[in-house]
């Protein structure tokens, strides 16, 4: 165990070095509109037309543990590809060791009940959740605590086949906090989330597939291959419809079956005043690829 005097020096490194991180992130951020450059992802065009954001996670020394800067950057780029008409859907992924191993408990061993709520811990994580085009999580290794419910705010799961999901927050004294215990419920029902969150114990990449969580396992190596794949085919798409999709599918989640169905049948109905609804079918009818305009 470290004596208090260690542990309170370690946290005033900590608090100047969020310092200079929140400096460099500023200024990168309003500098330039051109692609931001980071330290602790990667990104990149991927696919046949170059339609698909790739997000890599890029610390592997802390197996991609989700810091302060990580969560800021990750946010930035999941934004940028948001606005980038060329790319029609993102993937993000880690390593073949680790998606990420959860929240940085170095960080946050020493934040407090203020601190969270003055500087809103949850804040870039949650912008993610804003982007309107599909994110596909494809993980390979641990995705375990912040990991796994990066993964969860993703849109759809792939897996390597030695990959490793969990809750572990109860071992060190606190709970999910980016949606944990309330996804695995709604996707998975509440005794795999009371098992998963209470236990703290790590499910592999099989039983995350039968229960739910995830919806294929790949070998390893060939994961990121097969997620960019189904991107492409999702950025094949019509973005306008895509987003509508998306936004129709998460309702589900959100609201009672009268409302998720009043809602889907509204936004059925306004695709009828798309161009691209025109075009789609139109395509069908006269037996030709459709070519989408995003209107
Ligand atoms: C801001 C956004 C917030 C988002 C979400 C917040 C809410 C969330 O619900 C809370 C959490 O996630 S709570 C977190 C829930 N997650 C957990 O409780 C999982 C904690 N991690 C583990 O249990 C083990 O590392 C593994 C079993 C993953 C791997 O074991 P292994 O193969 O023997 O490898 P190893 O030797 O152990 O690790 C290699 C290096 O990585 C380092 N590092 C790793 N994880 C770290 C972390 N989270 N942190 C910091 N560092 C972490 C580790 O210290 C070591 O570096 P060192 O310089 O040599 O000291």
């Amino acid at each position: 165990m470290l004596p208090v005097s260690k542990i309170v020096v370690n946290c005033s490194k900590l608090c100047f070095t969020n310092k200079l991180y929140a400096q460099a992130f500023l200024s990168s951020r309003y500098s330039s509109c051109a692609a931001p450059s980071f330290e602790f992802i990667l990104t990149e065009k991927k696919g046949e037309k170059g339609n698909v954001g790739l997000i890599t996670l890029n610390r592997p020394k802390a197996l991609n543990a989700l810091c302060d800067k990580l969560v800021s950057e990750l946010s930035q780029a999941v934004d940028h590809f948001d606005n980038d008409d060329s790319v029609g859907a993102l993937v993000i992924t880690g390593s073949e060791k680790a998606f990420a191993a959860g929240a940085d408990i170095k960080e946050m061993q020493c934040q407090t009940f203020s601190s969270n709520v003055k500087k809103g811990l949850l804040k870039d994580f949650e912008k993610i959740r804003e982007c309107k085009k599909p994110i596909i999580a494809a993980v390979n290794g641990f995705a375990l605590g912040g990991g796994n419910e990066l993964a969860m705010l993703c849109d759809i799961i792939y897996a390597g086949d030695k990959a490793k999901f969990g809750q572990p927050e109860i071992n060190i004294g606190t709970i999910p906090g980016a949606g944990g215990t309330q996804r695995i419920a709604r996707s998975c029902g509440k005794s795999k989330a009371m098992e998963i969150c209470l236990t703290g114990s790590p499910i592999n990449a099989q039983e995350a597939e039968s229960m739910g969580l995830v919806s294929k396992v790949f070998p390893a190596d060939k994961l990121v291959e097969e997620a960019i794949k189904t991107a492409e085919k999702i950025s094949s798409h019509s973005p306008l419809i895509v987003a509508l999709c998306k936004e129709s599918v998460n309702t589900a989640f959100e609201t009672t079956l009268t409302e998720g169905l009043r809602y889907e049948k509204k936004i059925f109905y306004a695709t009828f005043a798309t161009e691209d609804q025109k075009e789609g079918m139109g395509a069908f009818v006269e037996k030709r690829k459709p070519s989408f305009k995003n209107n």
